[in-house]
């Protein structure tokens, strides 16, 4: 069982970043740095890719990247690596549906980190809920330029559906979004958003989360 409060964990999952090497502009750490300070409130270690970090590399970026995290007291949560995660004592994971089951990773992780889990349909959000999950990522909701072997677009008809089914989760929608786009993930229900690449890709990070920011609460006034 997560001990996780839930309400603290909606407005941490309001704007939550994600990144790896692969998807930055200028170094992680600065890359970070700027999403933080345009008002990043969880953040996401996903290091993917051909060019993926290994071994102490990897160990090493994500020691500094979660004393940045610690710095501004922003959750530290890392995707898919559950060793990695008990190892720096992370915030959490995020896991997908060919990852290990969320049950088995809570017993690992004991019950005050936080799990996160991908959901495509209505099936898989029930066992992630059953599993023990403390929120969901529901998506893609747009193209995604940064996931070759992402699921098929499905807008944001998941996220309404579990609201009208009375499932009270925390969840974000993810994929593709911008702060153009972001008005009817959070009309559908979500509590927040997911992005890679409309922050980590910016040439101002700080800029783009802002707007990201400004978007949110346009959101919130103007559902
Ligand atoms: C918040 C959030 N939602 C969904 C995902 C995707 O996870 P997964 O399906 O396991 O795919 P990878 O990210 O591992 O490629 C996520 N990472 N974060
Ligand atoms: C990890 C992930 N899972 C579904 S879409 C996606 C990528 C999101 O990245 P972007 O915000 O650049 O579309
Ligand atoms: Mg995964």
């Amino acid at each position: 069982m997560s001990v996780v409060d839930s309400h603290k964990l909606r407005e941490q999952l309001s704007l939550y970043f994600i990144m790896g090497t692969a998807n930055c502009r200028k170094s992680p750490e600065e890359t970070l740095k700027a999403a933080i300070k345009g008002g990043a409130t969880m953040f996401q270690f996903r290091e993917k890719g051909p060019s993926a970090l290994h071994g102490q590399a990897l160990l090493e970026l994500a020691k500094s990247l979660q004393c940045l995290c610690r710095a501004e007291g922003v959750p530290f949560i890392i995707n898919d690596d559950i060793e990695l995660a008990i190892q720096l004592d992370a915030d959490g994971v995020h896991i997908g549906q060919e990852d290990e089951p969320a049950a088995s990773i809570r017993q690992r992780l004991g019950s005050g980190k936080i799990i996160g889990v991908s959901a495509h349909n209505l099936a898989e959000v029930q066992q992630a809920i059953s599993d023990g999950a403390d929120y969901l990522g529901i998506g893609p909701v747009y193209p995604t330029p940064s996931k070759d072997d992402a699921r098929a677009v499905q807008g944001t008809r998941l996220i309404t559906e579990i609201r009208e089914k009375g499932i009270d989760i925390p969840l974000v929608g993810i994929g593709g979004i911008t702060a153009a786009n972001t008005a009817p993930v959070i009309a559908a229900g979500a509590d927040g958003i997911s992005v890679i690449s409309a922050i980590a890709g910016a040439a101002d990070a700080t800029a783009a989360a802002r707007e990201f920011v400004q978007a949110i609460e346009r959101a919130h006034i103007r559902p």
